[in-house]
């Protein structure tokens, strides 16, 4: 029987998925490198500076590391406008009762997101509090795919990893569920989590007697 749960904030949550591709993609056209819908994909619950890097990749440029910074400060800069107006009523369909669910099931509930801006997205969502524990970007060495933030969520939670269950949109986020021993929950299109032991199209899909049991 699962005992944990441990969500993902950004495209599970609520969509600031959408955000982050637009914050990139000005970005990204800035400094006249192509930037679509699939590349995102790839983008999807890495971290800020390493999503910078796959970026620069595509550009015949190279950047200094104080060029990389000053580009990684102006995205956020963009994000934080986009997310600056954000209200509970950017909750994506069930996830509150999801989380409901969970907290009603006697789960212990843990969000895993690498992204800095985590704290502000859950205050702005009003929902911090509806969480035995949050890992953020500060708090750990290195992102997802690795199975890092997962581990760090469950020992803070005090369930072994066997004993919980993740929830995620990114196929990084997946990989870092999977290589955690965890179940997980893929949220999104099957074709591109191919590696998640579920796959539901929206959180309005989540279906907890399903996953505790796994
Ligand atoms: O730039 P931030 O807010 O620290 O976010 C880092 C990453 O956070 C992840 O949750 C997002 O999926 C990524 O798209 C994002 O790049
Ligand atoms: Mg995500």
């Amino acid at each position: 029987m699962k005992r944990a749960v441990i969500f993902d904030l950004d495209g599970v949550i609520t969509d600031t998925a959408r955000y982050h591709y637009l914050a990139w993609k000005r970005l990204a056209e800035s400094q006249g490198v192509h930037f679509d819908e699939a590349f995102n994909e790839h983008l999807k619950g890495i971290d800020r500076m390493g999503s910078l890097d796959l970026i620069l990749a595509s550009s015949p440029r190279r950047y200094t590391q104080e060029e990389k910074l000053a580009l990684a400060t102006a995205k956020n800069e963009h994000y934080k406008v986009l997310i600056a107006t954000m209200t509970p009523g950017d909750l994506l369909p069930g996830a509150v009762q999801a989380l409901d669910d969970c907290r009603a099931a006697g789960l212990k509930i843990g969000l895993a997101s690498v992204s800095r801006n985590a704290f502000t997205v859950l205050d702005r969502l009003g929902i911090t509090d509806k969480f035995d524990y949050v890992v953020d970007a500060g708090m750990i060495a290195k992102g997802k795919p690795d199975p890092e933030i997962f581990l760090v969520a469950a020992q803070a939670l005090g369930v072994p990893p066997a004993d919980c269950f993740g929830v995620e949109d990114a196929v990084a986020g997946v990989a870092s569920i999977k290589a955690a021993g965890m179940y997980a929950v893929g949220v999104g299109d099957p074709a591109t989590l191919r590696q998640a032991d579920v796959v539901i199209p929206s959180l309005a899909q989540f279906r907890l007697s399903d996953y505790v049991a796994a």
